[in-house]
This record gives structure tokens, sequence and C-alpha cells, in this order.
């Protein structure tokens, strides 16, 4: 279907910003960032600054500063990137603010500054409480770290503290995942996020993986881990309200909710994605090409109507709540089960989605076979 949809006139009400500096290069990831030394910082929190102005942004309720490594940046380069972004904002209306942060550059100024210029959440980069672990996939902190950073953010008034931890790393054991749940319970976090390791292209433990030199869980260990850790997780209280997402009552992210809701939002920095007036976009990377090109945006595309709502599906189903399709009718003008009857009642026959009166939504095999449920609602071309 070549059909447009109408342009949204309504701005986005959340921004994502990218900082692609990092102290370390972990052996796992494949995200747009590279080493911090010697690269260009101020020009490009300059070029960044600039792009963030020129969209005349009188208020935001979400911002998510993520990377990369936000914290890379020095105070002072900190300071100059949150005072020119909340600058202009009406801060009545922003309900959230994340910066991302890894534990070993998260000093006492640092915080200062955070605090400072209204950020009112911090993701920490975990990944593990296993030292070894820790140095085995990269890392330049020690959990005792993560001890430390997370009092000193309790004590400068933060208490939305969330952090991303990775399971089925190489060598890991269901031992070992039960000891990292039980340092998490500890801690009494507000929210988290727990992410099955994925093997990613041009990362160091691909190349190992070829070499026949990385251990890794196997997909029954890796079932397995994640059904102890929802179970874990869910009978302490949190709420599994996405794939990989925890969070005690009043804790989900907004930011994150926006993307699963596919709602529109503004992406600024070097390789960051952007969703605005029905026009989905990236921007150029590496940093050179983002710096020396005047349009930032290596490539856009206006959605169809087809890929909006598998965009819909794909992104809603990735929460608990699941899809309304009483509000995809409506969006859409269309008749969801004209749509997509079908192959619900499929999926549902295999145990993987489930349906009540108004809602469709992923049962917990959906959950750990995400793929294969998101897979079956790509749409061949509409008439
Ligand atoms: C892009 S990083 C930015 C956070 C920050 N730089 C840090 O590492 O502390 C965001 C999160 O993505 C997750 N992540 C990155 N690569 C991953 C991979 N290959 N598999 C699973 N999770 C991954 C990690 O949990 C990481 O904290
Ligand atoms: C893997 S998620 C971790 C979420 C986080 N732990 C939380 O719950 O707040 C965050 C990462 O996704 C990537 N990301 C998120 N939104 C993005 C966007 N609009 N454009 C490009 N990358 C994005 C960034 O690399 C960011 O570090
Ligand atoms: S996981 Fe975080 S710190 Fe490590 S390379 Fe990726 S963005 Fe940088």
């Amino acid at each position: 279907m070549r059909k447009k949809l109408k342009n949204n006139d309504k701005k986005p009400t959340s921004a994502y910003i990218h900082i692609p500096f990092c102290t370390q290069i972990c052996y796992y990831c494949d995200f747009a960032k590279v080493y911090i030394q010697n690269q260009p910082v101020d020009a490009y929190l300059t070029t960044l600054l600039a792009e963030f102005d020129a969209q005349d942004i009188a208020a935001l309720k979400t911002i998510y500063i993520g990377g990369g490594t936000p914290t890379a940046l020095t105070a002072r380069q900190l300071d100059t990137l949150l005072s020119g972004i909340t600058r202009h904002l009406d801060l009545n209306q922003l309900k959230e603010f994340t910066v991302e942060a890894n534990p070993g550059d998260l000093s006492d100024d640092k915080i200062a500054v955070l605090k400072k210029h209204h950020v009112n959440r911090v993701s920490l980069g975990v990944q593990t409480f296993n030292d070894k672990l820790l140095k085995k996939i990269g890392r330049s902190h020690t959990a005792q770290d993560v001890f430390d950073n997370i009092a000193k953010l309790k004590a400068a008034g933060f208490d939305n503290i969330t952090i991303d931890l990775i399971y089925a790393l190489p060598g890991q054991t269901m031992a070992d995942v039960k000891k990292d749940v039980a340092t998490l319970l500890s801690l009494d976090l507000p929210h988290v996020a727990l992410y099955s390791l994925i093997l990613e292209n041009h990362t160091i433990f691909m190349n190992k993986m070829r070499r026949g030199k990385l251990d890794l869980p196997s997909d029954d260990s890796d079932f397995e881990m994640y059904n102890y850790i929802i179970d874990s997780l869910e009978t302490a209280g949190y709420d599994h309200y996405e794939i990989s997402n925890f969070g005690k009552k009043g804790f989900e992210s907004a930011h994150n909710l926006m993307y699963w809701d596919n709602a529109e939002y503004y992406g600024f920095g070097a390789g960051a994605s952007g969703y605005v007036s029905g026009i989905r976009y990236k921007n150029h990377v590496p940093i050179h090409h983002y710096l020396e090109n005047d349009d930032k945006r290596a490539v856009q595309e206006a959605l169809t109507i087809k890929e909006q709502m598998e965009e819909e599906l794909f992104l809603g189903l990735r929460k608990k709540s699941g899809v309304n399709t009483v509000a995809f009718n409506r969006k859409f003008n269309q008749d969801f089960d004209a749509i997509y009857g079908e192959t619900v009642a499929k999926l549902i026959e295999k145990h993987l989605l489930s349906r009540n009166e108004e809602t469709i939504f992923m049962t917990r095999q959906g959950l750990m076979l995400g793929n294969d449920v998101f897979e079956a609602f790509l749409l061949d071309d509409l008439a």
C-alpha cells in the first residue's frame, strides 16, 4: 500500500539524545559509540545543541540521554549539555528525565550536575554483580562501584534509579544468575531492565564465537534463567511490564513506554532515531559524518498505514498490557479482526498469545519467543 498517513501536526513530547562516547568498549556492545580519547567532544556537543535548538522546543514530558555513555563526559561538558537542553523548556511539564551512567564514571561532581539540571531518573549499566564476569565482558567497574554509586545517588536525593543487567553471559551458570538476582533484590531499587545477551556483529564476542572460543549458555539455560528472573522479581513485587523491564508501581519508564505505545519522539545526536510527523529517521553515524553533514538525517521514511499497523503490534505486544484492539480500530479506522483475526487465533492455539474482550497480549511463552510472534504480524501488501 503506497498511501501515506496524514501528517501529525502536534509536536512530540519526548526526546532521545545520544552521546556516542565511552571510557571502555565492552565485548558485547554494538551500539553507536567510540572510545572517548582524542574525540572532538566539545564540537559534538555544540553541534548536538544546535540540532536541538533548531526544533524550537518549548516543552517535553520525557527526555532520555543515552549512548554510549553520557557520564563519559566531564562534569563541565555534562553541565553544558544539560543546561543547553533545559534552558528554554517549561520544566513544569517535564515528567521524566533519564540519564544513563556507567558505574565507574559517576563522580560526586557529575551527580551534582545531574541534580542541578532536573534529572530525576538515573539508569546504571551494571550488567552483572560478578566481578570476574564483569572483567570477562570488558567492563572496567566492579560490583563495589555500583553499591557506592547507588548510595551516593540516594544521598543526593535520586529515588528513581534503574539498573541494566545482562544474563546468559559466557560461562554464566544458573547459580551465578541466582546470585545476581539476590543482590539485585537486596538493593530494593524501583526498576530494573534484564536483557538476555545478544551476540551482535562487529563485536569482540562475535569474533570469539567465530573462532569457537565463546562458551555461551544453551537456549534451554537461557529460558530457565528468564523464567527464574520473572518469577523472582514478580514475587518480590515488581511488575513485569515489558519483555525485559520490571518496575515497582509508579516507576515504569514513561519514556520507554512512549516507544512501545508507538508515539512520536525527537532523536538528537549521531546515530539517534526519531519519529516526527509520521516520518521515522536515523541520524548520521559515525561522528564525523554527523558533524560534517548539514542535514543530520542519514535516512528518513514516511510510514505507510500498513507499516504503522505492524509497528503498533510489534511495539505494543512488548508490553504486558498488550494491544487494545478497539483503540487500534479507532486509530487506523480499520477492523482489527478482519486484518489479524486469523493470525491471532493461530498464535493463541500455539499458546503464544492470549486475548480478552478488548486486548491481545503475549503469554510467558510468547514473551520468550517474541520474534516468532512479531513475524506473524507482518502484513502482505494490502490491496
Ligand atoms: C547501550 S548501553 C548504554 C549504557 C551505558 N553505556 C553502560 O554500559 O553502562 C544500554 C544497555 O544495553 C544493554 N546491552 C548492550 N549490548 C547488549 C547486548 N549485546 N546484549 C544484551 N544487552 C545489551 C546493556 O545492558 C546496556 O547497559
Ligand atoms: C538498551 S536501552 C536501556 C533502557 C534503560 N535501561 C531504561 O530502562 O531506562 C537504552 C539504549 O537504547 C538506545 N536507544 C534508545 N532510544 C534510542 C533512540 N531513539 N535512538 C537511538 N538509540 C536509542 C541507546 O543506545 C540507549 O543507550
Ligand atoms: S555497553 Fe555501554 S559502556 Fe559498554 S561499549 Fe556499550 S555503550 Fe559503551
